[in-house]
């Protein structure tokens, strides 16, 4: 039996603007036991941050209930604050002063002796590779230096629970690419159960072995990365023709195959279906045998992107999203 870290039922957290409501959170039900690395994945405004907020104790939900490692979020923030940790967009911390200091005032603000404190912030900056610049001015730090600088601060207390609210937005590929690998060895040393929140579909791919989709507030997926690609969507298979006329006649005949979702646009077929490398020399040869003759061919396993896209009918990918496309040799290989 595994320890529930995370419980809410019917959470659900309404704003009043101006005379409008937004209804920001409806109703969620979640569960997330000790020790999982969860990753709420979706668009800008679905409600990622004001869940975490809800579950931090920064605001009270408008209705419904969530305990944290069996804690009220209400009737006992205290208890719950000393279980958490709380990375929020841009905590920042105060610039004159030394990371090194930062940290060891954070711990003493949890109350800890300055001996404990002292000893927890040079742990901490060993493990998130902060030696060389922990003793600088926090404003001379990079980017990168700043965020793993941030969850130092948020884990200084040594949380049960980390909670990230985007943790790489504002981070070039290669800092992500090393706060990621930190934030994983975190887990694996001190096995501390992490829910962060992310619209990056490769870092939810890449870190969380359970994804939450959430749009417009509610729950609309949830499941490994790997099964929500398989149940979801199927491999892309995009054929080009020499001709427009040539692309409708394939599309006539592809639409037979069965599971398949076919559309044709100019001279390009795409066909979406599961086990796609393995369809296309029988497509190849079928079309062949009909005096259609295929050009061009590539296969693209499906992202998170298409997930979303198959839920919702809209996409999740915004400027900049990585994706996890690869060529048909990759996929044959
Ligand atoms: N304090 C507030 N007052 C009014 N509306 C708010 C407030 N906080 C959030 N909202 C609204 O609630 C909805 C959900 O916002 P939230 O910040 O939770 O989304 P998000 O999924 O975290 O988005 P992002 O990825 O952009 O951070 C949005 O429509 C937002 O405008």
């Amino acid at each position: 039996m595994t320890t529930t870290m995370i419980q809410t039922k019917g959470l659900t957290r309404h704003f009043t603007v101006k005379k409008d409501t937004v209804e920001a959170v409806r109703g969620l039900d979640l569960r997330v036991a000790e020790g999982e690395l969860v990753a709420l994945l979706g668009p800008n405004g679905a409600g990622k941050s004001t869940t975490l907020r809800m579950l931090t104790t920064l605001i009270p939900p408008t209705s419904g209930t969530a305990t944290v490692a069996g804690y009220d979020v209400v009737a006992q923030q205290r208890e719950v604050r000393r279980v958490i940790g709380y990375i929020g967009q841009g905590n920042g911390a105060a610039h004159a002063q030394r990371g090194r200091d930062e940290l060891v005032s954070q711990g003493r603000a949890y109350g800890m002796s300055v001996r404990d404190a002292k000893e927890r912030a040079a742990e901490l900056i060993a493990s998130l590779d902060l030696a060389a610049v922990a003793d600088r001015p926090v404003s001379s730090l990079s980017g990168g230096q700043k965020r793993r600088l941030d969850i130092a601060m948020g884990l200084i207390h040594a949380p049960r629970l980390l909670f990230l609210d985007e943790p790489s937005t504002g981070l070039d590929p290669q800092n992500r690419a090393n706060l990621q690998e930190h934030i994983l060895k975190l887990r694996a040393e001190h096995g501390t159960t992490i829910v962060l929140t992310t619209h990056y579909l490769d870092e939810a791919d890449a870190m969380a072995e359970r994804v939450i989709v959430i749009d417009h507030g509610t729950v609309i997926a949830d499941d490994s990365p790997a099964r929500l690609k398989a149940d979801h969507s199927g491999d892309l298979i995009t054929l080009g023709f020499g001709s427009v006329s040539d692309a409708v006649r394939a599309a006539a005949r592809l639409d037979a195959l069965e599971g398949a979702a076919v559309t044709a646009s100019g001279a390009t077929v795409e066909v979406r279906a599961e086990g796609g490398p393995r369809l296309v020399p029988g497509i190849i040869r079928d079309l062949d045998a009909t005096g259609i003759a295929v050009e061009s061919t590539a296969v693209n396993r499906p992202t998170l992107d298409d997930v979303f896209l198959n839920l919702t009918g809209r996409s999740l990918r915004e400027g900049g999203t990585a994706t996890d496309t690869v060529s048909a040799e990759e996929v044959a290989a």
